[in-house]
């Protein structure tokens, strides 16, 4: 797999590409974070990617940090085809070793000791393009450093460019070839100029074209679908009024028009009036005319007695499954009649983004499964081959944030856009063990009021995510003199932009005193309400 799902390629036609080849580094997908917000195109590959397999020419190539040592038994290596590309390559701290010891495998060595944080960094001039990388910046700058090994000596045909106090070789780049090395980390923030060192060499040395806007994203987005869906065919979407399914729904309308069929299904795990709202939002707002398939009794039935929550995820997983199938019959059937709209359906698509793509991809393979994310690890093969549905992700190659771009470059407005995300399993995975009517409705109520607050309060786009979720444990309270003995409503409030990591919010207690009189007041069956300020990790956003 190398990036090439439908209009992939197209990508790869229109914008300059730096590819990055990913060793396994945690910062790895920052590199091509970073490129994009100098509107650069950028992949990321294992670093174990055949460069013959890819479909693409990449004008640059960036090779990532990462946990090995080069020089022990199984670390991995390079297609040393990277290098008859012709194209700029730049090694960071791994990849950097990894050109090294390419060279000499003597070139690379353990350090006497490891090197963990800030760093003062001097550059220095060679002449030539050997100062590209460094060009317009300051010659002394703070960096960041993660490293325990380190050069022994300069490879063969290369500068030093730059040291440290503990990096003799903290950059290197080749006397007459456009390859260079960083000993330490220019995509973390705490590197001083490291996303002006990143464009110097995307901009400077690979020349690459910085027309990465969600504008012509869009304009070749759209293009795409039609190509590939065609004249005639007809796409069944999932849409559950979150960002990502929106904004797809909407790029999807603007390229098919008809022949696109958004469908909800309602799994009785959706927050309060949380589908009418929707069809109406998608309707009034994007003249989207969404379906809303009833499947709360089913869901809720057949949650009875299900406590484990992986089987929770897995049973929902598979329900959406089933009433999406359903429901594609269903249109084929009735739309017979009309010949406009006539033809079978060929294509189901879904608000997949790039993270879960990234993670799937990762050289580590899939990082251990904390949580089945329900529409992660792709749809099951029956879905996809038995009824021949191919799947149409137009957002697989987008962070969030450009999610939200190009929602706002789609004209969608700055509510929707903005919304915090909703998992698709719902209020199931916010119930601590068994779900029931009765918890379901009080979850629902309970986070009305928080979120009502949390919007009354001018909170709402300060805090990434929020909800509450309940606690079947019941604790004793008083109440106008009685004895109560009720659940535990937890508020959730994190911050986090790219949902792998987060804090707790830090509210303000008067807001959060008023959201507790509201709830213990107003939703019954409960009497206590507590607020989580555990972050992530080692928490996760979600409570189950
Ligand atoms: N109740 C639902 N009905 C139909 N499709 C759904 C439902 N819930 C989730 N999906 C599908 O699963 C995909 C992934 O869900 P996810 O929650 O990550 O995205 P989202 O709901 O579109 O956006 P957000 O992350 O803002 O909630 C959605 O893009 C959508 O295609
Ligand atoms: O569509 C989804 N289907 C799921 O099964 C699912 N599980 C978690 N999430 C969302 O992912 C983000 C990270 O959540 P966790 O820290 O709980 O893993 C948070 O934004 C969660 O809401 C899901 N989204
Ligand atoms: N961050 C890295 O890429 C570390 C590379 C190598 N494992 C070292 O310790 O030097
Ligand atoms: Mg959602």
């Amino acid at each position: 797999m190398s990036g090439t799902g439908p209009g992939e390629a197209m990508a790869h036609e229109t914008f300059d590409t730096i590819l990055v080849l990913d060793f396994g580094s945690q910062y790895t997908h920052l590199i091509t974070r970073r490129l994009r917000e100098l509107n650069i195109f950028s992949e990321m590959l294992p670093c174990t990617q055949k460069i013959a397999e890819l479909k693409f020419k990449p004008k640059g190539i960036i090779l990532s940090g990462g946990p090995y040592s080069v020089y022990e038994e199984g670390s991995p290596h390079v297609d040393p085809a990277v290098f008859d590309l012709n194209v700029p390559i730049l090694g960071i701290c791994y990849g950097m070793q990894e050109l090294a010891y390419r060279i000499g495998t003597d070139n690379v060595i353990a350090g006497t000791h490891r090197e963990y944080g800030h760093s003062n960094l001097k550059a220095q001039s060679v002449n030539g393009h050997v100062d590209r990388l460094f060009e317009g910046l300051e010659d002394s700058m703070r960096v960041w450093m993660s490293h325990g090994d380190k050069l022994a000596k300069l490879p063969e045909g290369f500068h030093t460019v730059a040291t440290s106090d503990n990096s003799e070789y903290a950059a290197i780049a080749h006397g007459e070839k456009l390859i260079y090395g960083l000993q330490f980390h220019p995509e973390v923030t705490h590197t001083q100029n490291g996303t002006a060192l990143l464009k110097n060499f995307a901009v400077g040395i690979c020349h690459c074209n910085q027309n990465w806007t969600m504008e012509r994203f869009m304009e070749e987005k759209i293009a795409d679908i039609r190509r590939t869906v065609g004249e005639k065919g007809q796409v069944l979407a999932a849409v559950s009024g979150g960002v990502d399914s929106t904004v797809a729904a909407k790029l999807m309308k603007e390229a098919i028009g008809d022949r696109f069929w958004a469908v909800l299904v309602n799994n009785g795990v959706m927050r309060l009036n949380e589908c009418e709202q929707v069809q109406r939002d998608l309707s009034e707002a994007l003249g989207i005319n969404l379906t809303v398939i009833d499947g709360a009794k089913e869901f809720l039935d057949g949650l009875k007695g299900v406590e484990d929550p992986e089987k929770k995820r897995k049973f929902i997983g598979g329900k959406f499954i089933d009433f999406f199938e359903a429901e594609a019959i269903k249109i084929e059937e009735a739309a017979a009649k009309d010949p406009n709209r006539a033809g079978k359906i060929e294509f189901f698509m879904q608000g997949t983004l790039y993270p879960d793509v990234i993670e799937s991809l990762s050289f580590k393979g899939p990082s251990a499964t904390i949580k089945t994310h329900h529409n992660v690890g792709g749809l099951p093969a029956r879905m996809t081959n038995g009824q021949g549905l191919k799947l149409i992700e137009p957002l697989r190659s987008l962070y969030k944030d450009e999610v939200r771009a190009l929602g706002r470059a789609l004209g969608i407005r700055e509510e929707l856009v903005m919304r915090h995300p909703f998992p698709g399993p719902g209020i199931a995975v916010r119930i601590l063990g068994e779900v029931t009517e009765e918890k379901v409705n009080i979850a629902r109520q309970a986070d009305h009021i928080f979120i009502s607050e949390i919007r009354k309060a001018g909170l709402y786009d300060q805090i990434s995510q929020a909800y509450a979720a309940v606690d079947p444990s019941r604790a004793v309270g008083v109440m106008g003199d009685k004895r109560v003995y009720g659940y535990i409503i937890i508020l959730r409030a994190v911050t986090t932009t790219d949902y792998m990591t987060a804090e707790a919010f830090n509210f303000p207690w008067d807001v959060l005193q008023r959201i507790m009189n509201r709830i213990v007041n107003e939703v019954h069956g409960v009497c206590r309400v507590v607020y989580d300020i555990t972050s992530k990790p080692p928490g996760t956003i979600e409570m189950e």
